[in-house]
């Protein structure tokens, strides 16, 4: 029988198990690694979104104390510095600074850095000539305005932004500075006010790399020069938007930067969120679903090693059933020899040719073919048990019944053990004259064994024998007919003196003598 093919099941098995297990783990970083990637992207453009507008408030918030700013240069350049003019020039600036959330002070000086017009009081007369913004249009020409770096307000001691433009006596020369002063506390206010992460960050910067104003408030930064950075170095010159990636020299946090340049002025604006608020969620997110998976994927261990151990005892349990059919096989070929053979000869035993002679009768008389049978004795048998005891008789019966069985050639003859010292042969499909031959050459060769047995007046082993055939016919003949007769002519065999085989025929038994 052929041996169960279990092992590549198991092996399937295995393979299974292990290939779902990791197809879950690979979904569950593939599903982590897009969520990364969202969450990135979605950082990445809202930190824009807020540098784009942000960038756009700085730019309409400096535009409106600039435009008030040409105004009143317009005025003094084309009316002079008149008690007269800047009389209405105090007015028009306290308009403004009411009108103008983000104002601080208005102020108008003269070429000695007098204060001519002031709208906070107590700075009429002050004098402003060390200021950075003064001594920067007393030597640039330039019509254009100047952002000065966040400076302390004089009278007032707050952090103020200043926006200031020259204007020229009519002659071209240096006449004095127009100011606006920004409250830095408008901008703080503003940038608090945006929904940005907890360590996210807004700054607001000259265009050289001066922090003016940077959420969260952090006064040691205010006025920090970073214009050695490789952003203000680099990246600024040739993209006026953009982002990157950086740890922060102030607070020393890795945050993501979008940047933008300010229209019309030298300014510059970054938002940042935080990596690790940008991360928050999704870390989370990917705890859970790994946590998710991994309980999956060790249920699905478990189970697969359960279904494992089952596969393995099935295999086992099988192969103690195949022994077990083993043994039961042996143990029935065992039964059967039992049944069937006879335990000291090796010939079949009288059961089985009981069988095989009610089988070959039915056959013969169904295909009209003659059936022979052979009766053997051994001569003078118990003269041999005497003489030579009874196991060198059981020997001497077992040597011959090979001889006989030997002597058989065609596959349905049967030798069998009749009973004590008498064998039978049984010949399907042979005339009674051809059994007769054959048991005539059974003789011959026993009596060629030449085994020695003293109590026979010939000296040797012999063996006589009876033999009949017919062609069974309905109703008239039985297969105990066969043996009967048979048996007859053993018995005239004997009569006649042995070691010899007569035919019954006829009802006439031929005698053969023997040589
Ligand atoms: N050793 C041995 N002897 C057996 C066996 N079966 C029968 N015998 C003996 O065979 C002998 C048969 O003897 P008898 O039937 O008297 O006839 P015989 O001595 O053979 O003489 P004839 O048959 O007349 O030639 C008996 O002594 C049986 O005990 C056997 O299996 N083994």
């Amino acid at each position: 029988m052929p041996k169960p093919k279990r092992l590549p099941i198991l092996a399937l098995t295995m393979f299974f198990i292990v290939a779902v297990a990791l197809a879950l783990i690979a979904l569950d970083v593939l599903q982590a690694w897009n969520a990364r990637q969202v969450h990135w992207q979605a950082a990445h453009s809202e930190t824009n979104n807020f540098a784009r507008s942000l960038a756009q408030h700085a730019s309409d918030t400096f535009k409106e104390a600039d435009t008030s700013l040409i105004g009143i240069v317009e005025r003094l350049e084309f009316e002079g510095a008149t008690p007269a003019s800047l009389q209405r020039i105090q007015k028009l600036q306290e308009r403004y600074t009411n009108h103008l959330p983000q104002l601080h002070e208005l102020l108008v000086t003269d070429e000695k850095g007098r204060a001519l017009v002031a709208t906070l009081p107590g700075t009429f007369n002050a004098t402003y000539d060390d200021r950075e913004y003064f001594r920067y249009h007393q030597t640039d020409t330039s019509p254009k305005p100047h952002i000065g770096p966040a400076i302390r307000s004089r009278s007032t001691g707050t952090w103020v932004i200043t926006i200031s433009r020259r204007y020229n006596h009519p002659d071209g020369r240096f006449a004095g500075v127009v100011l606006a002063s920004l409250k830095m506390d408008y901008f703080q206010q503003f940038y608090d006010g945006f929904d940005i992460d907890r360590a996210g960050a807004i700054s607001l910067t000259l265009s050289d790399g001066q922090i003016l104003v940077r959420r969260p408030y952090d006064e040691a930064a205010i006025g920090l020069y970073l214009g050695n950075t490789q952003i203000f170095k680099d990246l600024l010159p040739q993209h006026p938007k953009g982002h990157f990636i950086r740890v922060s020299p102030v607070d020393k946090i890795e945050r993501m930067y979008s940047y933008s340049r300010v229209d019309n002025y030298p300014l510059v604006i970054f938002a940042a969120k935080s990596k690790q608020a940008i991360f928050e969620d999704w870390l989370i997110n990917t705890y859970r679903y790994s946590a998710i998976t991994a309980v999956v994927v060790i249920l699905l261990c478990l189970l697969g090693g359960l279904l494992y151990r089952e596969i393995q005892q099935g295999v086992k349990t099988e192969a103690k059933l195949l022994n077990t059919q083993k043994a039961l096989e042996v143990a029935n070929r065992e039964l059967e020899q039992v049944a069937l053979y006879d335990g000291l000869t090796g010939l079949a035993n009288r059961r089985q040719f009981d069988i095989q002679l009610e089988t070959e009768f039915k056959r013969a008389l169904r295909h009209g073919t003659s059936l022979s049978l052979i009766l053997i004795d051994i001569d003078h048998f118990k003269g041999y048990n005497d003489s030579y005891g009874h196991l060198a008789g059981d020997e001497c019966l077992r040597v011959i019944s090979q001889v006989i069985d030997r002597c058989l050639q065609r596959p349905g003859d049967l030798a069998a053990r009749y009973g004590g010292e008498e064998l039978v042969v049984l010949l399907p499909e042979t005339e009674d004259v051809d059994a007769y031959a054959i048991a005539e050459m059974l003789r011959r060769r026993v009596a060629d064994l030449n085994l020695i047995h003293r109590a026979t007046p010939c000296g040797k082993v012999s063996i006589s024998a009876g033999v009949h055939g017919f062609v069974p016919v309905a109703k008239e003949r039985t297969p105990q007919d066969l043996i009967r007769y048979a048996d007859q002519a053993l018995y005239r065999a004997k009569a006649s003196g042995r070691n010899r085989v007569c035919l019954f025929r006829e009802m006439v038994t031929e005698e053969i003598r023997p040589d």
